[in-house]
């Protein structure tokens, strides 16, 4: 085998472990967060977890590092907070997009509360916002949300398999709007949330001056 098709496997075998790590981490989220159990055994648990999160954090990245297992320009970002499968905070939302048009699924559990048995509004403006991203991204004009309005008509049910688009509206010079909605997969026409978001293509100074550290090759 080459050298080459080692360290692909090696990277394939990096995200698989990232991913099981996140699967891991939701589940003790989702079970921490709806857990009724008996105040000793929370205090246990509490103390076990500090134990196994003690050596992760022997080898760790500095803000102006991209994780191995990330590939930028692929748009691999294993922890991505809305999709990223490696993030203990992502649902994770699974995204199709081309040619500004983005279609995502995922189910939020207990954890994005934020009235009883809904979604907290903060996170559907979130997965919005993502979505909305995926659009513009996949138009070929990439940027950066300068504006996001959400719209919440109908509270988003948690435990409840969603169906969430985006796609670009219009595009000017260097900005390009997008918009984008919730819904449950079972009822994909009945409107939960809407969002209308502005994205703007960087100058190539501004995209050195924001990303400038994580744009330079690695060191190896
Ligand atoms: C696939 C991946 C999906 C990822 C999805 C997630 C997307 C995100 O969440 S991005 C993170 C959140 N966004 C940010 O942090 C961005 C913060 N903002 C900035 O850094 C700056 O506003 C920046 C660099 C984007 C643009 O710089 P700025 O100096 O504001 O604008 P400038 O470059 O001069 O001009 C851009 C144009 O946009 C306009 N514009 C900027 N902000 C706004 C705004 N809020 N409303 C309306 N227009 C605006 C400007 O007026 C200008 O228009 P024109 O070209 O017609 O004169």
């Amino acid at each position: 085998m080459t050298d080459r098709l080692q360290s692909v496997d090696r990277l394939l075998e990096r995200r698989e472990a990232i991913s099981d790590l996140g699967d891991a981490l939701r589940l003790l989220i989702e079970h921490a967060t709806a857990t009724e159990a008996p105040t000793e055994e929370l205090r246990r648990a509490a103390e076990r977890i500090r134990q196994a999160a003690g050596p992760l954090g022997e080898r760790i990245r500095e803000r102006t590092e991209v994780a191995a297992a990330d590939d930028l320009l692929g748009g691999v970002r294993m922890y991505n907070p809305v999709i990223g499968r490696g993030s203990a905070l992502a649902p994770p939302v699974h995204v199709e997009s081309s040619n500004g048009v983005a279609v995502g699924t995922c189910t939020l559990g207990l954890a994005y509360e934020g009235p009883p048995m809904y979604a907290h509004g903060g996170v559907s403006a979130m997965l919005l916002d993502q979505m909305l991203g995926h659009a513009v991204t996949s138009s070929g004009k990439p940027g950066m949300t300068v504006q996001l309005d959400t719209a919440y008509r109908k509270p988003v049910p948690l435990m409840t398999a969603l169906r969430l688009t985006a796609e670009v509206s219009q595009v000017e010079g260097r900005r390009v709007t997008a918009v984008g909605a919730i819904a449950t997969a079972e009822r994909p026409d009945e409107v939960l949330v809407t969002a209308t978001g502005l994205f703007v293509a960087l100058r190539a100074e501004q995209a050195q001056r924001l990303f400038g550290p994580v744009m330079r090759p690695r060191a190896s």
